[in-house]
């Protein structure tokens, strides 16, 4: 009898690369309920509790990211490199995978460097418009690498590129919940206009400080907010809010669970650039600001931005100009019905409705290829 397929997928550090590979382990699922999955994720990293949140079993290793401003800090990080590379050999080799996923984030690079060395196929997924130093290392050995932009030949071998997008978690597009009720799930009343803001994952403090600095506007507005601020600005959001007073426009939390209900309340959001919540813009049509984080490598959000902006499908606002800008910007654009359809009707068709099935159908061509070639 054969053996069922088994699936390793790597990665994760923020929502960004944890989602996607939540999403790509459900669709194999579905499509094969007999199919054994293991993620490898950093010790200590978001992915450690949102993965078995998910259902998925899942294993740390002890790797952390490189210090890119001062580089004598590098050599715990490289004897933990090598400490993660042992510990992904292990697992590999009493899991034994069929294919192996790389999603990006500190775990993909050394668990994909093994399976690769030892054999496996691997699959990786890039979100961004620039592909990261890990993707580019693991690219080399690389069977496919599914991609969510047009020009990715620039950093990958043009055979192996398959254009899917970034996959975006089921429960996003599968819900029936009304703008009115996902409202009032917030404490908000339903016959105003909304504004969520969101800075990705981790919070984005640009943003946050633009609301902070701009309270007596929001109060003025007429406009209500959910405010997502990340779990490192909470404390100071709240002690700011609970200073200005009476604040029922406002719903401060420092992470949303239910994402699907903040975008069904959202007649605009406010955002980060990050790929996997441009995604999700594109594909439940969102009018969107983007203010790009300045604090990532290659300054890849400012490229994300820049891929909508030049098909007027978002509007954007630097970083630098946020806290001057991007409060009278929102509350205005809300107001205004036509540029917010004109915004809506342009992101939507950025969007790529299938990723998530598409990327797990490869993976299976390459995990069954090699049960195949190997008889196990
Ligand atoms: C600071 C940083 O390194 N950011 C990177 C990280 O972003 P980050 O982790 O912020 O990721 P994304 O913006 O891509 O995705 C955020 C995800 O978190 C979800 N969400 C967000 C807030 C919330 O309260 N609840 C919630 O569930 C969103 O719905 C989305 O699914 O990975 C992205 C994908 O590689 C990159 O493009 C970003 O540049």
């Amino acid at each position: 009898m054969e053996e069922k397929i088994r699936i390793i997928i790597s990665g994760g550090g923020t929502g960004g690369h944890i989602f996607p590979a939540v999403s790509i382990a459900n669709a194999l699922k579905a499509q094969h309920p007999d199919i054994e999955i293991l993620f490898v994720g950093a010790e200590g990293r978001m992915e450690m509790h949102r993965v078995p949140a998910a259902g998925y079993q899942i294993i740390g290793l002890p790797v952390a990211g490189f210090d890119r401003k001062h580089l004598w800090k590098n050599i715990s990080v490289l004897i933990k490199l090598v400490r993660s590379q042992l510990k992904a050999r292990q697992i590999i080799k009493d899991f034994k995978p069929h294919a192996a996923v790389g999603v990006g984030g500190y775990a993909s690079g050394p668990t994909l460097k093994m399976a690769g060395m030892m054999g496996i196929p691997t699959l990786i997924q890039e979100q961004n418009s620039y592909a990261g130093v890990t993707n580019k290392l693991l690219a080399k050995k690389a069977c496919k690498i599914c991609v969510a932009y047009e020009g990715m030949e620039r950093f990958f071998e043009k055979d192996k590129i398959i254009l899917t997008g970034n996959p975006v978690r089921q429960g996003l597009l599968n819900h029936t919940l009304s703008r009115e009720a996902a409202i009032q799930s917030f404490g908000l009343d339903p016959q105003k206009k909304t504004i969520l803001i969101v800075g990705g994952s981790l919070g984005a403090r640009t943003i946050n400080n633009c609301v902070m600095h701009g309270l007596e506007k929001i109060k003025m507005s007429g406009v209500q907010f959910i405010w997502q601020t990340g779990k490192f600005y909470i404390e100071e959001a709240k002690a700011t809010v609970t200073k200005a007073g009476d604040l029922p426009m406002l719903h401060t939390t420092d992470f949303i669970s239910d994402m699907a209900a903040a975008y069904s309340a959202a007649d605009l959001v406010i955002s980060r650039a990050g790929a996997g919540s441009i995604s999700e813009f594109c594909l439940l049509q969102k009018p969107v600001i983007l203010v790009p984080s300045p604090n990532v490598a290659e300054d890849h959000q400012t490229k994300n931005a820049l891929a909508l902006v030049n098909k007027d499908a978002a509007l954007y606002v630097k970083d630098m100009e946020a806290e001057e800008k991007l409060l009278d910007l929102a509350i205005q654009t809300v107001q205004q019905p036509e540029t917010l359809t004109k915004l809506s009707t342009n992101i939507a068709k950025l969007a790529f409705k299938d990723s998530a099935n598409v990327i797990a159908q490869e993976v299976y061509k390459l995990a069954v290829n090699y049960q195949k070639k190997n008889e196990r």
